[in-house]
């Protein structure tokens, strides 16, 4: 900050750099709020949680003590009886994405609005190139930061989907690793087949490229060769409803493609994130590559945690569609808990939502076909309540994992912490102060999405995030949003995240091919 430029910009000491972003100083005060003093709270970090008065000014955490003196140019926020927790971070989102024809509703605006109205404040969506058809990683990157960065009320980043390999593909993903464009995990799709699906050879192909460049390899783990000729026998058999998506996938379908991804990612040595863990069997898949040494991370979703799939069947068949995603909820009742039980064990690792929001009308594309309904659910506002209900409420994780599993492995993994995932000083003030004893009823009628449903109607949940402060300013507080367009930051991310490839190298030494020298 104040230091000479980090971006391709170059500009000047006259300028203030901010993750690559410059401002004159005048634009920088203009975005300033007062400082801001959280009384009485207490701090929870993924390590520890104690009692605590919190100073923010700048868009920074300035001091932590247990007791700091109130002056008259600060704002005061009274946190008796609440938790100060660092803003959630979404590491999975589909912001107005295009695909199959339409665009998902919540664009980065409303998409953004109601991450910060549930308490997050940093998403990480996925950009995904035409790369089929010829368009580079960097346009793709391009058009995404341009649909964003007018939109954005919280802090966000980018993750580039490969959905092709094609000869310029490696040289591309070199490009968009650099500082420039601060790009560092890729996502192959194992299933979409036509569209998204990479091939084992093209998904190899990339994850040795990604360890190559220290970026992590994303993976959408099912088999979509398999999928396509099951909706196929499906479809002839006279199955055409969303009955018919769940059918399609059996549970041991994703397990396959977890078990696959994880083989291939230890052959290309390359550490491996999967993300929407649906099932059991996934699950098992990643707990068994782990046993044997394998970096695996593994990711499930507010909708995993929290549903099941016994919607697919509802005799209503509106009700049925808005639950189609990929891979769909699981059909053991069980699993919900079991993976929150699996977070609480370390088996699993971060949650994310999968928020890809198509509206009723969308969803009605596939009446008569259940493969044109568009596949996708929301998140991103109910995630840090559906958590906390789930997981803390419901007695099997403490708050300290909850923090873990909602900000602080996902910064780690990402290369950004502390400065997000953490209450420290230095760290953005990107906060939230969250009452566990609050409760709310989910429904579309008050929730923030540019949706006409949501998923989680009628559930209750303790935990709710009453004031959520991105980079020091309000932006959430007495269930209003107080949000700016833009005002938001891309947040570039490096490679090489110690978390994931610190014993790299070590790992590439003892996988180097022997060769045995022979005397003729
Ligand atoms: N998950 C889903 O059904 N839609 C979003 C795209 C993806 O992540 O697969
Ligand atoms: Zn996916
Ligand atoms: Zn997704």
């Amino acid at each position: 900050r104040g230091q000479r430029c980090r971006s391709s910009k170059q500009c000047d000491y006259e300028s203030v750099c901010d993750y690559g972003y410059c401002y004159t100083i005048d634009e920088m005060f203009e975005n300033m709020s007062p400082p801001l003093l959280i009384k009485n709270g207490t701090v929870v970090n993924e390590d520890s949680m104690f009692k605590a008065d919190v100073l923010v000014s700048n868009g920074i955490i300035q001091e932590i003590s247990s007791s700091i003196i109130a002056l008259p140019e600060m704002e005061v926020i009274d946190a008796t009886d609440r938790f100060v927790i660092p803003g959630g971070i979404d590491p999975h989102t589909h912001m107005q994405m295009p695909y199959m024809g339409e665009v998902t509703k919540d664009d980065f605006l409303k998409g953004t609005e109601a991450a910060v109205a549930g308490g997050t404040t940093m998403i990480i969506d996925f950009c995904c190139p035409d790369h089929r058809n010829g368009e580079s990683l960097t346009d793709g990157y391009k058009k995404w930061r341009g649909w964003a960065d007018p939109k954005v009320c919280c802090d966000y980043s980018l993750s580039v989907a490969i959905t092709m390999w094609r000869p310029e593909t490696a040289e591309q993903m070199a490009i968009i690793t650099s500082p420039e464009y601060g790009v560092n995990s890729f996502k192959f799709y194992m299933a979409y087949e036509g569209t998204l699906m990479v091939h084992d050879d093209e998904l190899y192909r990339g994850m040795q490229e990604c360890a190559k460049l220290r970026a992590l390899a994303r993976v959408h783990a099912e088999n979509g060769k398999v999928i396509k000729e099951r909706e196929i026998d499906l479809l002839k058999q006279g199955v055409t409803g969303p009955e018919g998506h769940t059918q399609s996938r059996p549970e041991e379908i994703e397990a396959e493609a977890t078990n696959r991804a994880c083989v291939l990612a230890s052959q290309a040595n390359c550490p491996l994130y999967v993300v929407h863990v649906m099932t059991r069997g996934a699950a098992a898949a990643i707990a068994h590559h782990r046993a044997q040494g394998a970096i695996v991370f593994g990711e499930p979703i507010a909708a995993g945690l929290a549903l099941d799939g016994s919607h697919y069947y509802d005799d209503d068949w509106l009700h049925a569609a808005r639950y189609v995603m990929s891979p769909p909820l699981s059909r053991d009742p069980t699993t919900p808990e079991l993976l929150m039980k699996l977070l609480a064990a370390g088996e699993l690792h971060l949650t994310g939502t999968d928020n890809c929001t198509y509206d009723c009308r969308q969803k009605s594309l596939g009446k008569g076909n259940f493969t044109k309904i568009p596949n996708g659910i929301n998140g991103v506002e109910d995630r840090m309540s559906v958590v906390w209900e789930k997981g803390v409420h419901s007695g099997i994780i403490d708050p300290m994992r909850y923090v873990s599993i909602t900000s602080a492995t996902a910064a780690k993994i990402f290369n950004i912490y502390p400065k997000k995932g953490r209450i420290a000083v230095g760290s953005d003030a990107d906060i939230v102060v969250f009452n566990p004893n609050a409760y709310r009823t989910i429904s579309k009628n008050t929730h923030h999405h540019n949706l006409d449903f949501n998923i989680f109607e009628g559930i209750k949940c303790h935990g709710v995030a009453e004031i959520t402060i991105s980079r020091g300013r309000i932006v959430w507080a007495n269930g209003k949003l107080q949000t700016v367009p833009g005002s938001g930051k891309f947040v570039p991310l490096s490679i090489n995240s110690p978390f994931v490839f610190a014993s790299h190298e070590k790992r590439e030494e003892k996988k180097k091919p022997k060769i045995v020298e022979r005397l003729e």
